[in-house]
């Protein structure tokens, strides 16, 4: 493991991941890759998680596609250094902002949008000049096989490498030295992975979990409001880390959001669902029984169907539950939708405040001012008014956690962000050195005083006082010269 993250840091010391030209040509060859090799992945993300090759391609491909035509759209203009305002002792000089490559970086990817979460932070790394180590999930093995085999027939061998495994493989890589670690999956790991990144100082993101919820106001249109929860919760069998987790709402809209979730899995999966190429399947055994043990003792409203032999759980709705009750303890992460009564707007919010930030926050009113104070008076990764999961769609959002729920985001500008150093650089001449002796020992009081008005005095016409600073910095100058102090 040693030699092969040696071997990758070699390669970035080369320096060939910089220039513009190469990060661009690399990420045309991802997306070449993505183009003639879509059968190959669609086919491994299908065999992972008995998804719909349609499916597949507009939750992951579209994406992906999506984001390497946004970098390319834009990378030339993000890699220019930004000149910055200046003060009057730096007015003279050279001051810009560089954005630059980190260095080696690590991308650790979960499996339930197996390729998506590997590959969208691969390209901001690469789009911001970096080596990647990519460590896929073990357990969509199809799709880890697939990039590993993929990726170096298409990318820099030496830059971008692949390294597969399980948890001791993991915890082997994780003992290196990485100069950024992207991690996507469950908190506890999270914790793992941030306290191995803190033995080199190296930091991380962490993109978690937690449980995101879902308020509907008596005031909104129930049939189309059921039809987007549906969607965003029994989409890859509510296995999606921005999936609505449970619903908060008044006791006596209950029975009707039950009534209108039923009729749209009608609408969506067929009267017999196990036959829908639409709906998939939980990706293991050990979740597949998690799950179920999160059934017990509660009232079900609709569903609660299983299949042990092909890990099947029809999509489900619990009513009346009690929050002290285990699921709503963990991230359900998987077709189980519970409804916890709250008496009105106010005990929702004092409910979502009293538990760990969630990743998404969802809030269903055709009351904007209803929507608006929800999102002022809590707090969550991201948030979506009237509909669910489509703030993932738009990569001008910061994609993220906050609190429990992760640090640090990405997509489109961000992740080229989050992959670079924004490097200040500031270039002084060696020449007007009568003009820098203001800061030079023996200090005195009629200095501390030309420091104050220098940096300290603000002007309310921009224009103005940058003129009237200008002279001022000229008569410094010039009496700094003739010696007056
Ligand atoms: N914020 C996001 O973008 C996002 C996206 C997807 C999933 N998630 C979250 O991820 C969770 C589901 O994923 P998961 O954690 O089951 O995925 P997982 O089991 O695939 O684990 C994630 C990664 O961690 C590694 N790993 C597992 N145990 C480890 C250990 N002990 N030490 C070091 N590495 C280890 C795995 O090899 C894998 O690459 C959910 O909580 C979900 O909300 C978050
Ligand atoms: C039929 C064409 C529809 C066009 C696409 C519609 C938008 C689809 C949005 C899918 C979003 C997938 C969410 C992936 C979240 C991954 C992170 C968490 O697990």
């Amino acid at each position: 493991m040693e030699r092969e993250v040696q071997r990758v840091r070699q390669a970035f010391l080369s320096g060939r991941s910089r220039p513009l030209r190469f990060r661009l040509q690399q990420l045309e060859a991802l997306r070449r890759m993505v183009q003639e090799r879509e059968k190959d992945i669609l086919a491994a993300i299908a065999a992972d998680l008995c998804k719909s090759e349609l499916n597949a391609y507009s939750q992951e491909v579209i994406t992906v596609l999506g984001e390497i035509d946004f970098m390319l759209e834009n990378l030339p203009e993000w890699v220019t250094a930004k000149p910055v305002k200046k003060n009057l002792l730096t007015m003279m000089d050279e001051a810009y902002i560089q954005p630059q490559p980190l260095g080696v970086v690590l991308i650790i990817g979960a499996w339930n949008y197996p390729f998506v979460l590997i590959i969208q932070p691969l390209i901001g790394a690469i789009a911001a000049g970096n080596a990647v180590i990519i460590k896929p999930s073990e357990l969509s093995e199809n799709t880890a096989k697939t990039v590993a085999k993929l990726l170096p027939q298409y990318l820099d061998q030496d830059l971008y490498v692949v390294i597969n495994g399980g948890v001791e493989e993991t915890t082997e890589l994780l003992k290196q030295r990485f100069d950024h670690i992207f991690y996507t999956g469950n908190t506890a790991v999270g914790k793992i992975v941030m306290e191995a990144a803190a033995k080199h100082l190296t930091p991380v993101t962490l993109e978690l979990g937690g449980k995101s919820p879902c308020y509907i106001d008596k005031d909104c249109d129930l049939d189309i409001v059921c039809r987007r929860i549906t969607w965003g919760k029994y989409m890859n069998c509510g296995q999606t880390c921005i999936a609505p987790d449970y619903i908060l709402c008044e006791a006596s809209l209950q029975s009707q959001i039950v009534w209108k979730i039923k009729e749209t899995v009608k609408e969506f999966y067929g009267e017999n669902i196990k036959e829908s190429p639409d709906y998939e399947r939980i990706i293991n055994l050990r979740h597949f029984k998690r799950i179920l043990s999160l059934l017990e003792g509660q009232k079900i409203a609709l569903g609660g169907e299983t299949d042990e032999a092909t890990r099947y759980i029809a999509p489900t709705v619990l009513t009346d539950v009690d929050p002290k009750t285990k699921v709503m303890q963990e991230e359900i992460f998987g077709p189980v939708l519970p409804i916890v009564p709250v008496k009105n707007v106010d005990e929702a919010i004092d409910f979502i405040n009293e538990r760990e930030k969630p990743l998404a926050l969802y809030v269903f009113s055709h009351n904007h001012k209803l929507i608006k104070r929800m999102i002022d008076e809590t707090s969550s990764g991201g948030v979506t008014g009237n509909d669910v999961i489509m703030h993932f769609t738009l990569n001008s959002f910061p994609f993220g956690g906050v609190g429990s729920s992760g640090m640090g985001a990405y997509h489109g500008k961000h992740s080229f962000d989050t992959f670079s150093h924004q490097r200040p650089c500031l270039l002084k001449s060696l020449k007007r050195e009568g003009a820098n002796k203001l800061r030079y020992p023996p200090n005195s009081q009629s200095k501390v005083d030309w420091g104050k008005f220098f940096l300290l005095r603000r002007f309310n016409k921009e224009k103005l006082g940058l003129l009237v600073l200008t002279f001022l910095g000229i008569v410094a100058a010039v009496l700094v010269k003739a010696g007056y102090y």
